[in-house]
């Protein structure tokens, strides 16, 4: 099954998806199966032939047939009276970059795209992908876009700046060239895009629309997708072979994902997630990439392949983790619709933290019952108020003494008073001594009965204790060599001792937010060499941990093995572009030594543009969501558990709660905890900004987003005395509400009472839809308009 047949299919629904399903089990069955009315239509070139084929009266497909008839590929799918008329006309051809087999319907991109009337006003939009959006006048050049709208048809076509043979040396399929040349205005292009085009040639065009360099597409791009060996254009065997010409290697994956749920379709790897996923490495591997670019999808896919190398078995030798439990519990989840129970039964999942406990019980240390991150914060504010230095707060403190003095393993002041600090605000070696006085009376508290520990201890202690098995470990391997394997049974029952590392793979998602002590854990539970440690995260989300780098944890994963993903699936560019911008100007790391940043970063989703709206007071913020949420769910049809309101801590998501759940709105709500939420519970989901990591939602909304809130007023104190820590504590906020606004894949929604943020645009508090308007039930349609930056505004 050809990638833009999948597409043809899924535009086309579930009764088409069947019909399709049931032809090539039937064509499967008996290619010569006469009922399937199959008809020669041309030779494709050396080795291909094109023909026709009924999968019922309506719905007609085109077939490639390779190797003598004995291979068939179902290339696009067309129903209705014109079926084979509209089939009889695509142009089908090998992409000279990627060796892929593409297919592109000139008539239809003529008749649609380039006749389009040349106006100066676009015309509106269907902004949303499923198409029961609110509203709405999208006029604005697509978010993150540098070039102005087209506007005349005096205008230059978009694309004349580039010869015909960079576009096709790019990977622009080349039988779209005429129809390209012809594309002056925006409202063309987006309709272009709009079509089943080739993914490399939209995905090229839209990176030289958003004027990006040449060099940064072909990089990021045309190299992503080019064939290993030069291609053939003429040899159709061997293109129906290589997997970018495929939806699915699996086959009988497809045909089960076929008239079912089209979540399974969304599963197909861009060739660069592919390499990733199935790609061979020396030892570890790294993948970062922004957000929605899926970074998971391929630790997902990764866990399958590993799994897929085992020898049968009973045990779990692949380790798949992540920093929260919920989003365990959701890859968990995931990973089952991907491979069923048979995978899960060879794959542990579970969060970092879990995993260090079950360490430290199993080795029946007992280190005092764990307290959770609230009521370790409250602990250092006891401390602080016992001692009265004041200087120095909670948050600084906890930070500290998880990753620096806890993480970089210090023991005793000697060592803290020596241990590197990189990345954290600077200090004095003063402070040093003062931070360690409070640390001795901090873990006095956690001493003193009823004993008490935190979960930094614990990642601590369960490190050790796999250190320690690890060298006993190499010990024991050592010495079986040494005696050819011989005395092994006799040690291995003589010392009880473990003989095996813990796992063979461990897969890692939202590695961003793991401590040093966390790396030591996984490092010592997993032999150093092939494909030992994969990894998946962004720095740019980094809202708990310090930075940490990898290659200090013997973790190396420099050159070849760190590879970043660039195109995002989840989110349309109008709103990618409002989150890119809160992060703007700041530096990231790559994990390790380097720098990352987010050059080449796109999506080639379009819709509807962030909205905006200020409320005088909090009551007036929090009833103007509840009207939103309730309309979209009304009018436009969006299930309660696709959306999702964002709140500053745990008492405002209960206040938000009372306010959506209270009559007449009745709007069902379930808090977002620390368990995650059952996936067919039908509540909109609320919760801190901290617990959205990781997920998506079809709409956002995102709640006091005021100054003094965002970022918390609480940093103010540090702005003048402290300038570093004030940087970083705003790096931090601004990362916070990227994550929480790139989890919208169709609409986001800010919302403030008072000033906005200053991480809004600057004249958001005069351009925002006003709350109170809404509420009087005089106010604009929800739908936005588009402010000057991007933004939808009043
Ligand atoms: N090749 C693909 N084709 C279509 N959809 C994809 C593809 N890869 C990922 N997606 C979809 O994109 C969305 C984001 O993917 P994923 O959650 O893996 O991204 P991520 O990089 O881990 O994001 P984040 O860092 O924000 O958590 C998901 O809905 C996923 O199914």
């Amino acid at each position: 099954m050809g990638l833009q047949a999948h597409e043809d299919i899924r535009r086309r629904g579930g009764a088409v998806a069947d019909v399709v399903a049931i032809f090539v089990h039937r064509l499967r069955a008996d290619r010569n199966n006469r009922a399937l009315r199959r008809t020669f239509l041309r030779a494709a070139g050396d080795n291909g032939d094109l023909y026709l084929a009924y999968a019922d009266t309506r719905c007609v497909v085109l077939l490639l047939s390779t190797d003598d008839g004995d291979e068939m590929r179902v290339l696009a799918v067309r129903d209705g009276p014109l079926a084979s008329t509209e089939l009889t006309r695509l142009t089908v051809e090998i992409n000279p970059v990627s060796g892929a087999i593409e297919v592109v319907d000139q008539s239809e991109v003529s008749a649609q795209v380039v006749a389009l009337p040349d106006r100066a006003e676009a015309a509106p939009q269907e902004a949303a992908r499923d198409g029961r959006e609110p509203a709405v006048q999208q006029d604005t050049p697509a978010a993150g876009s540098a070039a102005p709208a087209a506007t005349s048809s005096l205008r230059t076509p978009f694309f004349s700046c580039y010869d015909d043979e960079v576009l096709l040396d790019l990977g622009v399929v080349p039988s779209l060239l005429p129809a390209l040349r012809k594309i002056r205005t925006d409202e063309q292009f987006e309709k272009l895009l709009t079509h089943n085009l080739p993914d490399l040639t939209r995905d090229v065009l839209l990176a030289l629309r958003n004027q990006a360099d040449l060099k940064d597409v072909r990089q990021y791009i045309t190299d992503k997708w080019r064939a290993e060996e030069d291609v053939n254009p003429r040899d159709w065997s061997r293109a129906a072979q290589r997997a970018v010409s495929q939806a699915e290697t699996d086959d009988d994956a497809v045909l089960g994902a076929l008239g079912k749920s089209f979540d399974a379709w969304r599963l197909f790897l861009h060739p660069e997630q592919k390499r990733l996923a199935t790609g061979d490495f020396k030892g570890s591997a790294k993948v970062t990439g922004g957000p929605g670019t899926g970074k998971t999808v391929v630790a997902l896919h990764r866990v399958r392949h590993l799994v897929d190398r085992l020898p049968p078995g009973h045990s779990r030798p692949v380790l798949l983790t992540t920093y929260n439990t919920n989003l365990a519990l959701d890859l968990k989840e995931r990973l089952r619709q991907l491979g069923g129970d048979a995978l899960l039964r060879r794959v542990d999942v579970k969060s970092v933290d879990a995993l260090a406990r079950e360490i430290v019980q199993e080795a029946r240390i007992d280190l005092g019952r764990p307290i959770d991150d609230d009521a370790a914060m409250n602990l250092w504010h006891t401390v602080l108020a016992e001692t009265g230095r004041f200087e120095y707060d909670a948050d600084f403190l906890d930070t500290e003494f998880r990753h620096v003095i806890v993480g970089g393993g210090c023991g005793s002041w000697d060592a803290y008073r020596r241990v590197s600090r990189a990345g954290r605000p600077r200090i004095t070696t003063a402070q040093r001594h003062d931070i360690w006085q409070l640390v001795l009376a901090y873990k006095a508290h956690l001493e003193s009965p009823p004993r008490q520990t935190t979960y930094a201890l614990i990642a601590d202690a369960a490190a050790a204790i796999e250190q320690r098995r690890m060298t006993r470990t190499e010990e024991q391997a050592r010495y079986k060599k040494e005696l050819g394997g011989r005395d092994l049974v006799h040690r291995e029952t003589g010392s009880g001792m473990w003989l095996k590392p813990r796992y063979q793979h461990i897969v890692v998602d939202e590695a961003q937010d793991l401590s040093a002590s966390h790396w030591r854990m996984l490092r010592a539970m997993v032999r150093k060499g092939p494909n030992d440690i994969f990894l998946a995260g962004d720095a740019h989300q980094r809202i708990y941990g310090s930075r940490v780098v990898l290659s200090h944890q013997g973790i190396e994963v420099r050159g070849r093995a760190s590879r970043r993903l660039t195109l995002n699936y989840r989110t349309t560019r109008q709103i990618l572009g409002s989150a890119n911008r809160l992060i703007e100007g700041a530096a990231f790391d790559d994990l390790d030594t380097g720098a990352d940043t987010l050059v080449g970063y796109r999506s080639v989703l379009t819709g509807l543009a962030p909205q905006l709206w200020r409320a005088p007071d909090r009551l007036t913020e929090m009833r103007a969501v509840a009207m939103l949420v309730k309309e979209r769910h009304d009018s436009y049809g969006t299930p309660y558990s696709a959306m999702a309101v964002s709140v500053p801590d745990g008492s405002s998501a209960q206040e938000f709660a009372n306010v959506l759940a209270r009559e007449p709105l009745g709007i069902p709500v379930v808090e977002l905890g620390r368990e995650g939420v059952r996936a067919d519970l039908d509540a909109v989901r609320i919760g801190t900004m901290h617990r959205f990591k990781g997920l998506e939602f079809q709409r956002v909304f995102l709640t006091s987003v005021g100054e003094g809130q965002v970022p918390h007023q609480r940093i103010e104190q540090y702005r003048r005395t402290y300038p570093d820590r004030y940087r970083q504590e705003e790096q931090r906020a601004r990362s916070l509400v990227f994550v929480a606004a790139t989890r919208a894949r169709d609409e986001l929604v800010i919302t403030w009472s008072g000033k906005a943020s200053r991480y809004l645009p600057d004249d958001a508090d005069e351009t925002a839809y006003r709350a109170t308007d809404l509420l009087r039930n005089e106010g604009p349609p929800s739908g936005s308009s588009s402010g000057s930056s991007g933004f939808a505004a009043a």
